[in-house]
Parts: C-alpha cells; structure tokens; sequence
C-alpha cells in the first residue's frame, strides 16, 4: 500500500480507534523490542590514507532512529571528528532497500514524556552534530530514505542516491499527522529553497530519484552499485579545498541555522513532548503503525 493510500486509511480508521488518557500507553499491539538488540547498529572503517570513513548504518530492519541508533551514532561521530586524521565521512546503509525508515515511531508511541524528551534531545543531538561538522560529509543513499531519513541525508555536505524509482525521499511527516520542526524545515529550505520546501512539507511528498534531483533534494544519481565508487570520487574532488577554507564556509553558511536550535534547544524539547503526547497524535501514530504491520499480510 502507498502512503497517500496508508494516510487514507489512517484517517478514515482514527474514527474507530479507541481514546485512551495522556500520557497513557494503550495495549501494545507492537514489538517494542526490536531495537534492543545489543549487536553494534553502526559499523565504521576509518582508511587513514585517505583520511575518509565510511558510516554503514545497520539496524535491522530498517535503520530507523531510536535512541540507542542515535546514541550509537553520536558516539561514533564524535570519535571521527577528534580524529585529526579523519577529513571525510560517507554515511551509508547496510540495510536492504532502505537507506534509514527516519525516527523510531515506536520511541514515540505510548512512552513517557521523560522518555520522549530524553530521545529528542538525541535526534537534536545527531542533527546539531552532523550539520555542524567540521568533515566533508557525503550521504550514499542506497535505498527510501523518508522523514528523519530525509533530515539524515539533507543535513550532510552532498547527496547521491542510487537510482532506483522505487526508492523515494521527502519530508513527509504531515502524512503521519505530525509536523517537521522548524530546524527539519530550516534544512531542507537551505537546500532547496523557500517555495519547494513549502510545498513539499504541505503535502509530506516523497520524491522518487529523478524528482529528488530536480528539485535539488539530493545532488546525483548513479546506478545502485556504483553508490560508494561515486561517494569516493566526489569526496576526492572535495578533499582537494583546503580544510580551514571549506570549513569556515561550511561555518558561515550553516551557523544562523544551527544557532537558531542551540538557543531554542529546551523550549524545542518542550514543544515536541507536548505535542507527541497528545492523544490526537499517539492516535494518529498508533493507526499508522498498524497500517505498517498490515502492509505485509
Ligand atoms: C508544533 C510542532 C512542534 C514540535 C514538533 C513535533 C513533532 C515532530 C515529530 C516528529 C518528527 C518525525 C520525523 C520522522 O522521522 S517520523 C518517521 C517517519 N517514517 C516513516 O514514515 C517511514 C515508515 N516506513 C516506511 O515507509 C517503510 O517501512 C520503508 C519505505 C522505510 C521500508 O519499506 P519496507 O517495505 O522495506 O519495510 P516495511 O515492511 O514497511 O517495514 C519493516 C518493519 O519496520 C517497521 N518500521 C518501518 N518504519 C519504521 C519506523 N520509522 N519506526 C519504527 N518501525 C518502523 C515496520 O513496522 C515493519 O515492522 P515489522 O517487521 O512488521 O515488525
């Protein structure tokens, strides 16, 4: 079933669904278990020749971003970053067909508000991080990358995704009943301007490839196979600016934003955890999450 078709069906089932209390969790029809494993949810190779490390995202089934994902992420980011030796990163997934599922809807469905804001100060974490950082960041991205996927792949210095249409990549959080954040929005403007962004964070459109490259969302496109060859050829080209140089840009282009997240960062984590405890929207979460598990039979 296709979104568009799965919102439909969100909507015409939130009717039926029953109301619980705030901040309450209804029976868990889910496994909530899923993402516990202990087994690493990221793998690096650093090549200290080159100076570049490769990031493969692998949590099954779809790298979505729990706690523990972007806890681990984090962690390997920063060793990267005091790694003087280390001047690129290529972020990829090992997983098949998705490059990341965004956030783990299950770390906002029926949990806690401590716990919704204890895991979005994570997912503000890995964003501040990654679009801040002082490496050339290049995302490979080898499979549909929606919402915080999206966030994932916008937030690095240069995209390529493999061209394969029935991959797609978009800012489609209004689909689950649930806004992007300003800093989400910010992102994605600064990448493909005011009016597209508008439009697609309207409508949660997920573009196929060639759409994606149109609108300027990711920069090429290449055949799945050749994803990490091409990373490495672009990260060569960009490896070749003087660090100081690029990074000062970098700085200059990205600060307003990330500044614009730095001060407001309590009032953010405030906002998210009032709004995703709301039983209009654990209601909306909840039948999508059904719609996911149904896909299937
Ligand atoms: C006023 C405003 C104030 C403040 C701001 C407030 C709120 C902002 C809040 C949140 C922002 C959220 C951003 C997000 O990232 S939300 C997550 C959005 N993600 C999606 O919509 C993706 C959903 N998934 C898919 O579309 C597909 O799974 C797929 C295309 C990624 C992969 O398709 P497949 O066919 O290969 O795999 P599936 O069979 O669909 O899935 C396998 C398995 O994985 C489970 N799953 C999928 N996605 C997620 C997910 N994001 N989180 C948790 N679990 C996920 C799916 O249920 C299946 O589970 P089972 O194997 O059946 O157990």
């Amino acid at each position: 079933m296709s979104l568009r078709a799965a919102t439909r069906v969100t909507r015409s089932l939130s009717g039926l669904l029953p109301r619980w209390g705030h901040g309450q969790a209804p029976p868990l029809l889910f496994s909530q278990q899923r993402n516990n494993s202990t087994s690493p949810k990221i793998r690096v190779e650093f090549n200290p020749t080159s100076g570049v490390a490769v990031m493969h995202m692998q949590s099954p089934p779809v790298n979505s971003l729990s706690l523990d994902f972007l806890t681990e992420f984090c962690i390997g980011l920063e060793k990267l970053e005091m790694d003087k030796g280390c001047r690129g990163l290529i972020i990829t997934s090992s997983q098949p067909k998705v490059f990341s599922a965004g956030l783990d809807i299950l770390e906002m469905y029926g949990k806690s508000p401590e716990r919704c804001g204890e895991f979005w100060k994570a997912v503000q974490e890995m964003w501040l991080k990654l679009y801040g950082s002082d490496m050339i960041t290049i995302a490979a991205i080898n499979g549909s990358s929606p919402a915080g996927g999206c966030l994932m792949a916008l937030t690095c210095d240069y995209r390529i995704m493999a061209d394969q249409p029935r991959y797609t990549i978009g800012l489609n959080e209004t689909l689950l009943g649930i806004v992007a954040p300003f800093w989400f929005k910010d992102t994605m403007a600064n990448t493909v301007g005011h009016r597209t962004t508008e439009m697609a964070l309207q409508l949660g459109l997920l573009y196929d490839p060639s759409e994606a490259l149109n609108v300027g969302l990711v920069d090429q496109l290449v055949p799945e196979d050749q994803i990490l060859s091409a990373a490495t050829q672009t990260m060569t080209k960009w490896l070749a600016i003087p660090d100081h140089a690029r990074q000062i840009t970098k700085s200059m282009m990205r600060k307003p934003t990330i500044d614009r997240l730095t001060s407001n960062r309590e009032a953010d984590i405030q906002n998210f955890v009032n709004f995703i405890t709301k039983d209009s929207i654990q209601k909306s979460l909840r039948a999508y999450l059904e719609i996911l598990k149904k896909k299937k039979t």
